[in-house]
Order: structure tokens, then sequence, then C-alpha cells
């Protein structure tokens, strides 16, 4: 059972969150956040710029400082405040998953979906914090060599839209469980429930400076962290154009370690063997899900020509049926999408997939003029080199391909500079194997999609990405490796 949700939830927090305290950012300036299913603002939420930025890692610096109340932290104490912050934030949950409706636009019981799965992933690197160890390693001589896994230091995160809070917690959990202080930027389109974290993060009692956010714009906050000499990590989710502007900063500035989780184009490959009305239903939430803004979503659904037909007709239906409205209705599975920039660049793409020759079994307009609706569309007939089968749209819209062969369907899958996500409908575990290690992408799943978890890793090969989110390789992310070697005297020498 879902907590009620609160329409209209008051907005709590506008400011930065600097060493335990929400202030001003210097320059005053500030940006509205807008709600995507009115268009009407929300709140002004102070602008963070270059300024800010140095202050937050000033903050961050002296909570990471050797013999600072962090650094002398039990570890088994991190893991303590990590369960106590997991607490608060399920007692809150319904005011979380309010505000996460009311500036994403993403339904409700989704909301709160996110919210707990980010206390999952709390709970489950809590569990970390005092198991994190190196290796005693027998080396050639006199010696004895062991090695630390240290805590990488000051992490910059970068957030995007799509996933807000669940996403910080992807970055900020695994950061403090290994010791590490944080930099959050939120998204500018999304800002508000990161912000409030921050005051359960006080509330949980770590000490300050040790998680410090700054709202504002990617070309300005967003910028400043990437540059910056003292920032010793960028972990980053978005678009792969940032990502490749992340690498550059890192090389001109500090050789900070980059960790990047960016665009997918998934394929989604069903055979003729399966239990059809399932491999619908999975492909359509695959695309569909939080209004197709997911990077990892199936957006090229391969079907088998055996039964190519059927599956186009009630992928059709299942899309004509899904409930796009009110993100607050219990029965809503669609909001709006999140701005007006991604809401035109929908719609560009559903009108290349028209001239392109696709054909629109359903949908393939938007929806009103009060929020960025867009109807749950489907396109067939589709080719691999039409645009919508090529780029990443972002929004509720589903490519069905039609493939004849296991070989040529394994090619055409990989075909693609992404390599996130990729799903298998089958029911021959031979050619299930086949495929799971055929695809090039970092997560593949059998008979399922979309199956991320807090304890299994989550990034991408190629241009999606590089480094793991989640589970015990999201560790690594945030740990220095360090070689000890202490000569042992001997006896005679
Ligand atoms: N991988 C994902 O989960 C994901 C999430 C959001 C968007 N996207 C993709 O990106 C496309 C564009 O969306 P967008 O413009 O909001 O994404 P984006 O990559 O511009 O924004 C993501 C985050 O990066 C920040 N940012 C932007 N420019 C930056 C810079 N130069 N330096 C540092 N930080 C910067 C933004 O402020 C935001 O916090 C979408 O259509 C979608 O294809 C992917």
């Amino acid at each position: 059972m879902l907590p009620p949700p609160i329409r209209n939830p008051d907005v709590k927090y506008t400011q930065a969150f600097i060493n335990n305290e929400y202030v001003n950012c210097v320059s005053g300036k500030t940006f509205p956040t807008i709600n995507p299913t009115t268009k009407q603002k929300i709140a002004d939420v102070q602008a963070g710029d270059k300024a800010d930025v140095d202050i937050a890692v000033e903050a961050a610096k002296a909570a990471f400082k050797i013999g600072s109340e962090w650094r002398r932290m039990d570890a088994s104490k991190r893991g303590v405040l990590l369960m106590k912050l997991a607490d608060l934030i399920e007692r809150d949950m319904s005011y979380i998953a309010s505000l996460e409706t009311t500036d994403n636009g993403k339904p409700y019981k989704n909301a709160c979906g996110d919210v707990g799965f980010a206390i999952a992933i709390i709970r489950y690197y809590a569990g970390w914090a005092d198991k994190i160890s190196g290796k005693t390693i027998p080396i050639n001589g006199d010696y004895f060599c062991y090695t630390r896994h240290e805590p990488v230091g000051i992490c910059g995160q970068i957030v995007p839209w799509n996933y807000p809070f669940q996403l910080m917690f992807f970055k900020v959990a695994a950061a403090l469980a290994c010791g590490c202080v944080c930099v959050v930027k939120p998204a500018e389109q999304t800002p508000l429930t990161s912000l409030y974290a921050g005051s359960l993060i006080k509330e949980a009692g770590f000490p300050p400076g040790v998680v410090n956010i700054i709202p504002g714009d990617g070309p300005t906050a967003g910028v400043a962290i990437t540059h910056h000499p003292d920032v010793n990590k960028v972990s980053f989710t978005g678009s792969t154009e940032v990502g490749q502007l992340i690498m550059q900063a890192s090389g001109m500035s500090n050789l900070k370690r980059t960790s990047l989780e960016l665009g997918g184009k998934s394929p989604n490959i069903v055979f003729g063997d399966v239990d059809l009305d399932a491999a619908v239903a999975w492909s359509h939430a695959a695309v569909m899900e939080n209004m197709g803004q997911c990077c990892v979503a199936g957006t090229r659904t391969f079907v088998h020509e055996s039964i190519y037909d059927e599956f186009v007709k009630k992928s059709a239906s299942m899309a004509s049926n899904r409930v796009v409205g009110d993100p607050f209705d219990e029965t809503t599975q669609n909001g709006p999408q999140i701005d007006d920039v991604q809401f035109g660049k929908i719609l560009d793409l559903i009108e290349s997939g028209k001239k392109e020759g696709a054909k629109v079994e359903c949908g393939g307009e938007k929806i009103g003029d009060k929020g960025y609706y867009i109807q749950p569309t489907v396109f067939s007939n589709v080719q691999d080199n039409m645009r919508i089968a090529k780029e990443e749209i972002f929004g509720p819209v589903q490519q069905i391909l039609k493939f004849s062969d296991e070989d040529e369907v394994i090619e055409r899958a990989n075909n693609t500079h992404y390599g996130l996500g990729a799903a298998v409908f089958t029911n021959d575990i031979n050619r299930a194997l086949k495929f799971a290690s055929s695809l090039q992408a970092g997560s593949v799943w059998v008979n399922c999609n979309l199956a991320v978890s807090a304890q299994g890793p989550f990034g991408g090969f190629k241009m999606s990405g590089m480094g793991r989110e989640l589970g015990e390789y999201g560790l690594e992310e945030y740990l220095e490796v360090k070689n000890v070697v202490i000569k042992i005297p001997q006896k005679n020498s």
C-alpha cells in the first residue's frame, strides 16, 4: 500500500545546501522550476555558479581533512548513519514522492517506487560501509605487502531530471559508504527533492560538509564542478554529448576520475517461441515507463517475422489503452514529458518517422496544451536507417522492426554506438545464452526488462558510458587502491 499523496506539497527548501546549512547563492540569482503538468512555476530556486561550487568544495575539503570527524569515524558508524538516512526517507516517502511528482510529472506511484529504490540502495550500501577491505599479497622477497582501499575524496555528482531523487542516491550512497564527500548538482528541471534530501542528511547526523548540494545549470554550476582542480572524481548521468564534455574537462583540469552513465538505444528482441502477451507487455513497459524518459528504454523492438503482425497489433492496442493524465491520479500510467525542449525534440522525431515512411500504428500527436503531454506512440515498418531507429527519443515512442534470422538480429542490435541495455525474449536456453554473450550492452535481460537492482551493476558499453553504479562494482568508482610494502627485517641481514 502506498502512502497517500500530498497534492501541492509545500516547497521547504530552495537554497543551496552547504556545510549542513541552507544558504543563498553568491550571485543572489534564482531560476524557476516548472511543473510540467501545468507549465506553471512551482518555486524560484537559488542558481549556483562557480563561486558557490568553490565554497561547497572548500566545505567538502574540510570535512575530508585527515583527522576530521568524518575521516576518524568508524566505518560501521558510516553504515549506521546511512541506515538512519534510509529510515528518514521512508518516514517522509509521501512528501518526497509528491514533491517529485510535482517537479518532474511522473505518476505518484512511480515516484514512490523511485523513493523506495533509493531506500533500498542506501540500505544496501550501508551494509558495505564496514566490509570494504584490501588484500594481503605474497610478493617476492622479504616484504609484507597489503592494499588499502581508500576513499577517492571529493566527488562531484551531476544528476539528471528523469529519476532525480533515485539517481542522486545511486551516487551519494556508494560514495558515503566508501568514506567520500560529495558536491551534488541536481538537474535544473528537478532540484526540489535533492534539496529536501539535504535536511534529512543533516538530521541523520552526517557531519557538516560531507554532502553539499548546489542547484544550478549545467554550463555554470556543472562546469564549475567538472573543471574544479580539487574535485577528485565526477560521476555523471545524462546525455552522451555532456559525457564527452566531462571527459574533456577532466583532461583539461586535474585528470579527475570520471564515471559516466549516458544515453542508449536499447534493442529488445522477441522470438516466436514465447508467451506473446507477456512479451508484448514487457516490451511495452520497456519503452513507456517513465514516459519513455529512461536511459535503458528498450526502444528498438525487434520482432521475429512469424509473430510480427500480431505483435504490432497487440502493442498498438496496449499503447492506445495506456492511461495518460494527472500524475496524482491512481490510474494514471503516463504523465507529461519533462519540459518544452524534450517535448519539441520528441515531436520532431515522431514527424521524422512519419516522413521517412514508418507507419504510425497509434498515437503520434501531442495531447492538449496544458502540460507537456504526448500520446503513447507505436511505429511499425521501421527500418534501421531511420532517425527513430538510431537516435535516442526519450519519449513514449516504440519502434517495431522485423527480423528473420538470429545472426542477422544480433548484428543489427549491436549496430549502434550505444550499449546500455538489451533484452531477448525466448524460451530456448541455448539461444538465450548465445544472446547474453553476443549482445554488446552493460545489462542483458532475458525474458524481462529494466530489471535494475541495488545489488547488481549498472552501466554501459561503448558510448553509453564507463564505470558501473550499484552493487559491489559500484564501490570501485569511489575507491583508490593503495599498495603498501613493508620490509620484514631478517635475523641475519
Ligand atoms: N542517461 C540518462 O539517464 C539521461 C538523463 C537525462 C537526459 N538524457 C539524454 O540527454 C538528452 C538531453 O537532456 P538534458 O539536456 O537534460 O541532459 P544533460 O546531459 O544536458 O543534463 C544532465 C545533467 O548534466 C548537467 N549538465 C549539462 N551540461 C553540463 C556541462 N557542460 N557540464 C556539466 N554538467 C552539465 C545538467 O545540468 C544536468 O544536471 C535527453 O534527450 C536524453 O536523450 C539521458
